[in-house]
């Protein structure tokens, strides 16, 4: 490993619940480098939204609880910085595109208006005259192949479809320079071709401009065309993590196996088969290994201990006895 831009190590966190802590995050480790594509994969609630809202510093405040671990961005921990520090980051180094692209955009604003934002937030200080950054917003809008980038500019989100909103929010987190992007299953609540248009064109941007991609998906299928390395979490920990063609070529973890054959559903993500049983209560989490109660290969020393991650080689790790 060289020098990765960021480093998540061994996090936890809690959410505050009525019944107690839920202790959803249980120790992840995941590192990005410069222009790499990584794919985080794993089913409904396993805790991958989770993780990458930690990196903006974006839970839900009062309600959620760091106990342990750092995420090193350049090296500094982003969850002890000041205020300022992280705002800069925000601004300027790392943005996030989520699931549902209307919650993303304000109804009351033109798509034009809300880029124009994003540019003076970003580049604040830089003295940019209003028509430089109308010129930056319609090159954006080009960007993600919307033809008529002038219509588009003055169009309220309402007036847009759900794949013409995708891409604006994919407009929106390229328009000033970042190095990371980090998708959070972009496209989930569009049809399956629409999809596959807004992940492509996403991929195209990033490998253009140089960036890093977190792409998170419960798709392995996904993240095998769009990414080159691949980490595989089950409720709240990375079960596994290989180069994309090593890890469809040499599966390892029980979870992973199972995630290779399961069918995903037509109608709306989760799994069909391949894994028996669900994601367990986080507010008594399994001892041991979390995946035992649904692992077809479970010892009873996976009932007591949690395994370590293994070192398969070429950055290949397992976190399974087994192996
Ligand atoms: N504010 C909150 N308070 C309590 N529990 C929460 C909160 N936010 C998330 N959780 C719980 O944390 C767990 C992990 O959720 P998270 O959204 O990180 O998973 P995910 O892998 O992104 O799932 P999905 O694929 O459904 O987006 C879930 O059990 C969820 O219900
Ligand atoms: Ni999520």
């Amino acid at each position: 490993m060289s020098n990765p831009i960021l480093d998540i190590k061994d996090l936890h966190v809690w959410y505050r619940t009525y019944a107690g802590f839920s202790r959803v995050l249980d120790g992840v480790n995941l590192f990005v480098e410069k222009g790499e594509k990584v794919g985080l994969v794993g089913e409904a609630g396993c805790g991958k939204t989770t993780t990458m809202r930690s990196v903006l510093r974006i839970l839900p405040e009062g309600q959620s609880h760091t106990p342990q671990g750092a995420i090193l961005f350049h090296g500094k921990n982003i969850l002890t910085m000041p205020e300022r520090d992280l705002q800069a980051i925000r601004a300027g180094a790392v943005s996030m595109i989520f699931q549902e692209p209307s919650a993303a955009l304000n109804p009351v604003f033109t798509v034009g208006t809300q880029i124009a934002d994003i540019i003076r937030y970003s580049l604040v200080g830089k003295g940019l005259a209003k028509e430089k950054i109308k010129e930056m917003a319609l090159q954006a809008i080009r960007e993600v192949y919307i033809p008529d980038a002038e219509r588009i500019f003055d169009c309220y989100p309402n007036q847009l479809s759900g794949g013409m909103k995708q891409r604006i929010c994919i407009a929106m987190a390229i328009v000033t320079p970042r190095e990371l992007l980090i998708a959070d299953e972009p496209g989930t609540a569009l049809d399956v071709t629409i999809q596959d248009q807004v992940h492509r064109i996403l991929k195209g941007l990033v490998e253009k401009k140089g960036m890093s991609l977190i792409m998170i998906t419960h798709s392995l299928g996904v993240a095998r065309e769009l990414t080159d390395r691949i980490y595989v979490m089950y409720a709240g920990s990375i079960v596994e993590v290989a180069k994309t063609g090593d890890l469809f070529a040499k599966p390892c973890h029980p979870y992973t196996l199972g995630l290779m054959s399961s069918v995903p559903r037509l109608a709306g993500g989760g799994l069909a088969a391949g894994i028996y049983g669900h994601i367990p209560d986080y507010l008594k989490p399994p001892q041991g290994c979390r995946f035992h109660p649904r692992c077809p290969k479970a010892t009873p020393k996976c009932q007591e201990e949690k395994p370590p991650m293994v070192d398969l080689g070429d950055g290949h790790q397992v976190a399974c006895f087994l192996e």
